[in-house]
């Protein structure tokens, strides 16, 4: 059984809807899933002035809070976070700082790691974003599992991007694209399928 961790944040709802069907993908590829997400950071004062925010953090009050066991407990980490001034939002970038524990401890390494995102507009950051994930699964000493162009859902037009699946939202709560459920449940698929060979191979030396 391979263990995935999808861990996300969202504030209108666009990474949430790309992580579940993130889930419901691994989770049809014969994997356990966790879904979870990162703890709020903003105050209350400044949701409320967003109702579009305040009402996906009340529908979503019920969903789990990460932790780094979820990170430990995990062969595939798939994290979901929007775009914020082409880098990832303070939420995510706050739970990775709490992980300097285990990883001092190489409880990263060879995790199949791999990250999606969504943006107001279509140049709006996608690419820095996931890039500059990337750059911290590095670090833990994952393996980077990018969708690439390993399916043609790739070449749907609302997708194309090879570093990780991205929706563009025009700042519209809950605006995914289907073809962008589409390609993040691709790229679950494919980190279920690479890491359950990882483990095989690892087995076998
Ligand atoms: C503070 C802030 C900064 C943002 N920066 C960008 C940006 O650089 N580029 C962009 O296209 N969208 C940007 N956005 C828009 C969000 O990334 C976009 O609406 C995303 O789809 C939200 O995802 P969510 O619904 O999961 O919260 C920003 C939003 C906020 C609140």
């Amino acid at each position: 059984m391979t263990n995935v961790a999808v861990i996300y944040y969202s504030s209108t709802g666009n990474v949430h809807t790309m992580a579940v069907a993130a889930a419901k993908a691994a989770e049809k590829a014969g994997a356990e899933v966790r879904l979870r997400k990162v703890a709020e950071l903003a105050p209350q004062a400044v949701i409320e002035t967003n109702p579009a925010w305040a009402a996906h953090a009340e529908a979503t009050r019920d969903v789990e809070v990460a932790s780094t066991d979820d990170l430990v407990w995990a062969d595939v980490v798939l994290i979901g976070t929007p775009t914020r001034f082409g880098a990832a939002a303070s939420q995510i970038k706050q739970f990775i700082d709490t992980t300097g524990g285990i990883w001092a401890e190489g409880k990263l390494v060879n995790k199949v790691a791999s990250g999606f995102t969504s943006t107001s507009t279509a140049h709006g950051g996608q690419e820095s974003t996931l890039l500059a994930l990337n750059n911290t699964f590095y670090h833990w000493g994952a393996i980077i599992v990018a969708p690439g162009y390993a399916d043609p859902v790739q070449f749907a037009g609302a997708n194309g991007n090879p570093y990780g699946a991205s929706s563009v939202s025009a700042n519209q709560a809950g605006n995914v694209h289907e073809e962008n459920l589409a390609a993040v449940e691709f790229q679950a698929r494919r980190c279920v399928e690479i890491a359950a060979a990882l483990k095989k191979g690892f087995a076998a030396v």
